[in-house]
């Protein structure tokens, strides 16, 4: 995925003769936002969801919620009292973060992701003897004001006993949970040598953070780090290294999967040219020129042993396909092999979808504009992966590995060995893309009870997209394929976060997986329709609660983090 942003910065690494050190950039002081400006002027913009009974685009506005929040001087917390009944058990603060401001200094940057991160939290708290009380905190961003920085734009997450605000450049930034105050800049390339890292790192059932990111060079590396759960940065190391299949034109990678004993990577046809972008200086070439989809080559597993870091020799295969979000992976043991089953959202047509995402594109006036951006880009499917990480007894060339977990697991996702040793793998479709409940561009943002991450589970959470933003939750029952959707007109409802009931113990125990709720903050095109916390049932997707602010003009945001009250 080109990010204009997150190239111009790499684009900066390279233009230093050592690769090893990044510069850093200044930490200035956050600036604080509040949500109660109104929306500055900007351009009226159509965004297509094109309908699947008729095939036409319907346009529906979006350009209200990628406009920057204006800068105000002072913080307003607001209580706001929720309608419905806040399960007792639930309490914490839900953090969201995304980009907030795409208009800087007179000049707009060029593409979504760009754009200067924007926190906000709401925080769920028993407030004056009254159960219904939600504090909506302030919201600031985290970097400063210059274009192409490291804008800690993406996500949010705990990283020993601290929040860190993240991007992919190897800069994260503390968070204050309470205050939302920006803290200390960390790096971790200041403590080893590695030139992105993604922000969706995993958190091991011990505490410890795991997530991975690229060292350029000749031999360039896919790196697993690890810091332990006392969040200490100076006991930070590399846990395991995947050579890059292509140490010239390594892969571009978003997140990560993790069982129990190792972890996935998905090495993807989107690639970086290093040499174009090393020599960017001397041809002027913009950095999303260096990035590009090797339509020559497959989309590849490559999976690491937790413990020892070894690499494991298997070489897994698929079609070419890129996917930004993964579900749950697990293992099962058969016949003294071990398969994996890894659950993904592919795109086969986006090819890294670079230009996808242009603010010009998300403020046009054209609704043929988006359309034509769009048209290539294909639908994110939900998609099952099954493939031995250790070959069974007596494995035969040309055998569908697969059928050795029949009374295991029912799927339809085959996994051929080939003569070469490879294995070759079909997917298994959870969602039927077809169908209207999905939204004509598919499936995406999937989350799940992270207590299972690494386990046998049965429910994903996700966005159905019937327009290039999303425009609903849906729950999907992985073993069974039963779905349910929650959807409301001129709503777009952020990432479903699942939050587990106090009261459970054992997640995996029968009812209890999805014992909980779902959060989502839900934005509207409407100018007048304000934004809103919504509290759902988990098991049923219906809502239980609905907190609604007096905010409107609050701009869509990636991800979210729920952090219990006694974090
Ligand atoms: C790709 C297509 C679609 C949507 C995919 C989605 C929603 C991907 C989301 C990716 C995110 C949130 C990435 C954020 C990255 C931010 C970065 C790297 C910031 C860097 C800053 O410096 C559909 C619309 C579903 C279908 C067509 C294809
Ligand atoms: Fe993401």
């Amino acid at each position: 995925m080109t990010f204009s942003g997150k190239l111009q910065k790499f684009n900066q690494v390279q233009q230093t003769s050592d690769l090893k050190h990044l510069p850093m950039v200044t930490q200035r002081s956050a600036r604080a936002f509040t949500f109660t400006q109104t929306v500055r002027c900007c351009n009226k913009g159509t965004i297509i969801a094109k309908q699947k009974e008729t095939g036409m685009p319907a346009t529906v506005p979006v350009s209200e919620i990628v406009q920057s929040v204006p800068e105000l001087e002072e913080e307003q917390p607001t209580k706001i009292t929720g309608l419905g009944t806040i399960p007792e058990w639930l309490e914490g603060t839900i953090l969201r973060n995304g980009v907030g401001q795409w208009d800087l200094g007179g000049e707009t940057v060029c593409h979504w992701f760009d754009g200067h991160a924007f926190i906000h939290k709401f925080e769920i708290k028993n407030g004056s003897g009254t159960r219904d009380i939600i504090v909506v905190s302030r919201k600031q961003i985290v970097s400063d004001k210059r274009l192409f920085n490291d804008n800690c734009n993406v996500n949010l997450m705990p990283i020993g006993d601290k929040v860190f605000a993240m991007t992919e450049t190897t800069a994260i930034r503390e968070v204050d949970l309470k205050t939302l105050e920006t803290g200390e800049r960390l790096a971790y390339n200041d403590y080893m040598t590695i030139h992105t890292a993604t922000a969706h790192p995993h958190i091991l059932p011990g505490g410890e953070f795991l997530n991975m990111g690229s060292s350029f060079g000749k031999e360039t590396c896919y790196n697993v780090i690890q810091v332990d759960s006392t969040g200490d940065f100076d006991k930070m190391k590399v846990v395991a290294k995947f050579p890059a299949t292509n140490p010239k034109c390594p892969s571009y990678y978003h997140s990560f999967g993790l069982t129990r004993d190792h972890i996935l990577f998905l090495e993807m046809p989107y690639r970086i040219n290093m040499l174009k972008m090393l020599t960017r200086k001397f041809t002027n070439a913009a950095p999303a020129e260096a990035m590009f989809y090797d339509k020559q080559v497959h989309s590849s597993i490559r999976i690491a042993d937790l413990k020892t870091g070894d690499i494991l020799p298997i070489k897994i295969n698929t079609e070419g396909m890129g996917s930004f979000h993964f579900g749950n992976s697990y293992e099962i043991e058969v016949d003294g092999g071990i398969f994996c089953v890894w659950d993904a959202c592919p795109n086969y047509k986006a090819q890294g979808a670079a230009h996808l995402f242009n603010i010009e594109t998300l403020r046009s006036r054209s609704a043929a504009d988006i359309d034509e951006a769009f048209k290539e880009a294909g639908e994110n499917e939900l998609a099952r992966f099954v493939f031995p990480i250790k070959l069974p007894r007596d494995a035969t060339v040309g055998e569908d590995l697969n059928k050795r977990l029949a009374g295991k697991l029912q799927t339809t996702a085959s996994a051929v060995l080939k003569e070469d040793g490879s294995v070759w793998l079909e997917k298994e479709l959870l969602i039927d893309n077809s169908d209207e409940k999905i939204g004509f561009y598919g499936f995406e943002f999937p989350r799940y009870n992270y207590a299972l991450n690494g386990l046998p589970y049965s429910y994903l959470y996700g966005n159905g997209f019937g327009t290039i933003l999303p425009d609903r939750i849906i729950k999907v029952n992985v073993n069974t394929k039963d779905m349910k959707v929650w959807q409301e007109k001129d709503i777009f409802p952020s990432e479903p976060v699942f939050v587990q009931n106090k009261s459970v113990t054992d997640p995996s125990a029968p009812g209890e997986e999805d014992n909980g709720v779902i959060l989502s903050i839900c934005v509207s095109t409407k100018k007048d329709v304000p934004a809103f916390l919504i509290i759902l049932d988990a098991k049923t997707l219906t809502e239980l609660a609905r907190c609604t602010t007096t905010v409107t003009g609050l701009p869509y945001g990636f991800h979210h983090t729920f952090l219990p009250s006694d974090f």
